[in-house]
């Protein structure tokens, strides 16, 4: 009994920590939010939020592999046990012309309040083992996928389990993140005088049309799990030359990689075709790298709900809550190297991501309780880690399954790109400082 009025009582730490930090870490979001920056340029979020720790006494690594991504971490008391390392992700990229319409800056606001709330509570009782603590601001989510470049620099390493939540409609300990592949697809023709000698030209924009409806009619064979959604970013630039270069980009999703590299050799032969069928030439190229699906952790879902509903938060389950197919993230690659739990949460507004309206809430006080609420309960979330052994080991369990699981299609390089094996052309990364 007294070991459970002690956690409560490190919990209730937890929590009081976070909120003597509220006002600070409102105007923390609130400076993000208002200066939105796109993938791999977040130079303002960087130096906010390496500001904020380094005045915290925290052991602060700015721009550590990526220009705009960081490192924060501290270290509790040594002990004769092996020291438990936790992490907890910053996100703070925003999206062309809305800003903020995915409350990144909120992330951004979870991940340093629960890193603050859960340092407070170790401060204040030793724990059974050393604990680090590790804030990771990884930076182009919407676009590039910061993530997968601090995998590769081996960021992640010897991490033992990750955290971060994201803003949507309701809270959901877990929502199926699926696998995700970007692609430009670039039709080569030949101009000419569309009136006066039309058939001298070979019609780029006739490839771009054709591409798109090749992919409209394999629609039907399509499982409903999966989604292929593009644009055509140039079709041509007046009507009395015939284009000679149209640009398109479409992003594929899949619930499993093995579905994802299935439905991608399907909507290559339909880019492909249609170079054929016009005379043009085809470059298909990708500047972001594969993102896969989240595995799920049902042990650290479950004490993350029971966190949760001590903090009276009204979880909705996935078949009747917010939307059952989620969006993508590289949280996804970041779950195949370390057990890791990405929730979302209510931020008091049914309005949706990628929108207008979603950048608004976003930026509200209203989403503050809401935010904070979150990082308590992944912050107690930790504590539970922390303060009973047998839940990493069970934890660890359900990751190994989760993997074996999902067999990753063999010859494909993790965390490279499928296209290595679908004939994609090029694939190049943007604005790493390697
Ligand atoms: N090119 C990757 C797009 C990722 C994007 N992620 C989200 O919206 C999740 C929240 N940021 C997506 O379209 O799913």
């Amino acid at each position: 009994m007294a070991e459970m009025a002690l956690l409560k009582q490190r919990k209730q730490r937890v929590c009081d920590m976070i909120d003597q930090e509220s006002e600070k870490l409102y105007v923390l979001s609130q400076d993000i939010w208002k200066t939105p920056e796109l993938a791999y340029k977040e130079h303002t979020a960087h130096q906010l939020l390496t500001s904020f720790f380094s005045s915290r006494a925290w052991e602060v690594q700015a721009h550590y592999h990526l220009d705009t991504a960081f490192r924060a971490q501290w270290t509790s008391e040594a002990t004769d046990s092996p020291c438990l390392h936790v992490g907890f992700l910053c996100e703070y990229d925003a999206l062309p012309d809305i800003g903020h319409a995915c409350g990144h800056n909120l992330i951004a606001e979870v991940g340093a309040a629960a890193a603050l709330g859960l340092r407070g509570a170790l401060e204040s009782v030793q724990p059974p083992r050393q604990v680090k603590i590790t804030v990771l601001g990884t930076p182009a989510e919407e676009d590039g996928g910061g993530k997968i470049d601090l995998i590769k620099a081996g960021a992640f390493e010897d991490m033992d389990v990750v955290f971060m939540a994201h803003p949507a409609q309701g809270d959901a300990a877990y929502l199926p993140d699926v696998a995700i592949h970007d692609v430009t697809v670039k039709y080569y023709g030949k101009a000419s005088h569309a009136s006066a000698y039309p058939w001298e030209g070979v019609n780029a924009l006739d490839a771009a049309i054709l591409a798109y409806n090749n992919v409209s009619v394999l629609r039907q064979q399509m499982k409903s799990t999966w989604r292929v959604h593009g644009i055509i970013k140039n079709g041509g630039v007046k009507p009395n030359i015939i284009p000679d270069y149209t640009e398109l980009e479409f992003y594929l999703r899949a619930p499993s990689l093995k579905e994802l590299y299935n439905l991608q050799a399907k909507v290559y032969a339909c880019f492909n075709s249609a170079a054929t069928a016009t005379g043009c030439k085809v470059e298909l190229s990708t500047s972001s790298y594969d993102f896969y699906e989240v595995l799920p952790n049902k042990t650290l879902g479950s004490i993350y709900l029971e966190n949760g509903n001590q903090l009276g938060i009204q979880f909705v389950s996935l078949d009747k809550g917010i939307n059952t197919m989620a969006g993508s993230t590289d949280f996804g690659n970041v779950t195949y190297e370390v057990p890791g739990l990405h929730p979302y949460f209510y931020i008091g507004s049914k309005t949706f991501n990628h929108t207008a309206e979603f950048t608004e809430a976003t930026g509200s006080e209203e989403a503050q309780y809401y935010t904070l609420r979150t990082a308590k309960s992944l912050a107690m979330t930790a504590l539970d880690v922390i303060f009973n052994p047998d839940l990493l080991e069970r934890i660890r369990q359900d990751w190994k399954m989760a993997k074996e699981m999902e067999d990753i299609p063999s010859g494909i390089d993790k965390h490279r790109d499928l296209n290595c094996r679908a004939g994609c052309s090029s694939f190049h990364i943007k604005n790493t400082t390697e």
